[in-house]
């Protein structure tokens, strides 16, 4: 069976142009991503992470090379992804099942489909006595969980989670990495991710690829050998900590060059 890219990238690069000069945030990034693949993306502060994930998402534009999402060219109109930040931003007004609907609700009236594919999500993370509460009244870690359900209600091809847990305590995002890796198996999506944290994104990924310092570009890709389901136990295991030395190892050569 041969899988399909949903992301393939050539040559790559971003400049932003600013008032001192520009500024190059990537260069020369050759980057597939097969359909249902979970991948993370880790590399020094400033290395542009945020800004590749924001090409994905259709809300930058490249400036040179070229790369199709779902084989539509990048930057040519909004992308069909569904994206989670660090933080929550929900509409503290409106309940946690109309924040969840929103991507549906900016579109059409949400139909009664809608309605109970959002109390559908709410039920896969444990939310669904949460659904009429307001923002306030949840735990951080339970409002990421409704931004998780929030990107995921319009059926995107694609879920991009961009340091979503790293406002959180280490134990809460212990769990929920359980329940992202749940989500990933259950739904099939093809998720990427960015995160500072090593053992997060081997804990996660099927693929983590490493990118040096501004101008990033990616100098590793590191094939993650555990299956796809994963547990706590995992962490504290000798080929998990070797795959994490591995690549805190390109970091510290990065630094040093
Ligand atoms: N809108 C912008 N205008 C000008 N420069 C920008 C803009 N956005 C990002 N940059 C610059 O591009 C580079 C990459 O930024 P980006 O936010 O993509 O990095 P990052 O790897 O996500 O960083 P961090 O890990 O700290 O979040 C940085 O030097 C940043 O200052």
């Amino acid at each position: 069976m041969t899988i399909s890219p949903i992301v393939e990238l050539e040559q790559l690069g971003k400049v932003y142009p600013t008032r001192t000069g520009d500024v190059t945030a990537l260069t020369d990034v050759d980057l597939r991503i097969d359909d249902g693949e979970f991948v993370a993306i880790v590399g020094p502060s400033g290395c542009g992470k945020t800004t590749l994930l924001k090409i994905l998402a259709g809300l930058e534009h490249h400036t040179s090379g070229v790369g199709t999402l779902g084989g539509r060219e990048l930057g040519s109109g909004a992308a069909d992804v569904g994206m989670v930040f660090q933080k929550a931003t929900l509409l503290p007004w409106q309940d946690v099942r109309s924040n969840v609907l929103l991507p549906v609700s900016l579109q059409r009236r949400p139909s009664k489909a809608d309605r109970a594919a959002a109390d559908e999500l709410l039920e896969m993370v444990g939310l669904t006595d949460f659904a009429s509460k307001r923002p306030h009244e949840l735990s951080g870690g339970m409002q990421q969980r409704a931004a998780i359900c929030r990107a995921l209600v319009h059926e995107p091809s694609m879920l991009l989670m961009d340091e979503p847990f790293g406002a959180l305590d280490a134990m809460t995002r212990d769990l929920l990495n359980v329940e992202v890796n749940r989500i990933w198996r259950e739904t099939h999506k093809t998720v990427v991710l960015i995160t500072h944290s090593i053992p997060e994104a081997v804990f996660l990924a099927q693929r983590v690829i490493v990118m040096s310092p501004r101008p990033g570009r990616i100098v590793d890709q590191v094939e993650v050998p555990f299956g796809p389901e994963r547990t706590l136990e995992l962490l504290g295991t000798p080929e998990f900590g070797a795959l994490c030395s591995t690549i805190r190892r390109h970091f510290e050569k990065e630094a040093a060059a």
